[in-house]
């Protein structure tokens, strides 16, 4: 069954928005980024340009919208938020572009599910900050250029693989996110506990950290949680020890690893022998789309050690054997 901890769209929006942060300055990790960030945002702001548009792109929860409110934030700009699916015509472009005032944030979410018609009317919104759009139709269509004022396109994917080559060009700031290491959700189940009044230990917030695969929205909501068990306990503290119950209760894997990360190894293991299997046969065997398997689930694996890529195929590591309880092919006795 899957493990609603681990489900993206789940949102409490309350709880999200109390502990976002909201300043460059309060973003925990990415440090490339962040420092990247701030010399643009800097040279912008003192030329008095819109900032060139960016792109943010990784798997889910690690902070692309937060990222993209923070711009606009430090940009000293407003923020006009929507999503690729939302912008069905080019009309709804159109009014989104025309409500925008200088150096303006446009973030469209999902940008890798724009229409593609849609798509193509951005492509001179985001260079020349003009729109042509086609009135009437028939024999008295007429085309008429709006002029728009100079605005930043944020973009926002979790499958960059997806996006046309024309569109990936016209973004002057590309930035990938990548999976926090431990100690970073440890600083920021510290920080979201702080900003939430509650008590925790160093070592119950490491536990909470160890088990949130790398994501920081993960580690807030197994926070969350953890304080209902520790209320209902009657602890005042969340320590280790109310952690670990709370998290096995909740069936969070050891090391944070969802139902697919499983699921993606055990097919492995079990139809193909620890691999080398191919992309295409192993979504099938999983039944997840190959670009999902390849831009959300296998990094993560990759960067435990859990899976490999090879010119044959994937393959599990020995590390993935361990883990899963399972034997090597034809070594028995290695782990016994
Ligand atoms: N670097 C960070 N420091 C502190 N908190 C963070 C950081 N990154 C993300 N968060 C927290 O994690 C939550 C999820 O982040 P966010 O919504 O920005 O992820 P996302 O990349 O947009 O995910 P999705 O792909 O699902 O839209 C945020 O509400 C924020 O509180
Ligand atoms: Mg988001």
């Amino acid at each position: 069954m899957a493990n609603p901890l681990l489900n993206a769209n789940d949102r409490d929006s309350g709880f999200e928005q109390q502990i976002r942060p909201s300043r460059l300055q309060d973003f925990i990790g990415q440090k490339k980024i962040i420092s990247n960030l701030e010399v643009f945002i800097k040279a912008a702001r003192n030329r008095g340009d819109a900032l060139d548009h960016v792109i943010l792109s990784g798997p889910p929860g690690l902070g692309k919208t937060t990222l993209a409110h923070i711009i606009a934030e430090e940009m000293g700009v407003q923020i006009k938020p929507t999503t690729g699916p939302v912008l069905e015509k080019p009309g709804d472009l159109a009014g989104m572009l025309t409500n925008l005032e200088k150096g303006d944030v446009l973030f469209i979410d999902e940008i890798h599910r724009l229409n593609p018609i849609v798509e193509e009317y951005l492509y001179s919104a985001m260079e020349d900050f003009k729109l042509d759009i086609v009135i009437d139709s028939g024999p008295s269509a007429r085309s008429v250029q709006i002029d728009l004022m100079p605005f930043t396109l944020i973009g926002a994917t979790t499958r960059k693989g997806l996006l046309t080559s024309p569109l990936r060009a016209r973004f002057g700031i590309d930035l990938r996110l990548d999976y926090y290491d431990t100690e970073l959700l440890q600083h920021i189940a510290v920080r979201s506990a702080g900003i939430l009044g509650l008590n925790i230990t160093d070592e119950g917030a490491y536990e909470l950290a160890k088990r949130s695969r790398g994501t920081p929205r993960i580690v807030n909501r197994l926070l969350r949680r953890t304080r209902d068990f520790a209320e209902v306990d009657g602890k005042s503290k969340i320590d280790d020890k109310i952690a670990d119950k709370a998290l096995n209760a909740l069936d969070v894997d050891p090391r944070g690893l969802d139902e697919m990360d499983i699921r993606i190894l055990n097919s492995i293991i079990e139809n193909y022998k620890g691999g080398p299997v191919g992309l295409g046969t192993l979504a099938v065997a999983v039944g997840e789309d190959k670009g999902t398997i390849e831009e959300v689930y296998e990094p993560f694996l990759i960067q435990e050690g859990f899976l490999q890529r090879t010119p044959k195929g994937r393959i599990t590591t020995q590390k993935a054997f361990e883990y899963l309880g399972i034997s090597l092919p034809g070594r028995n006795d290695l782990f016994q």
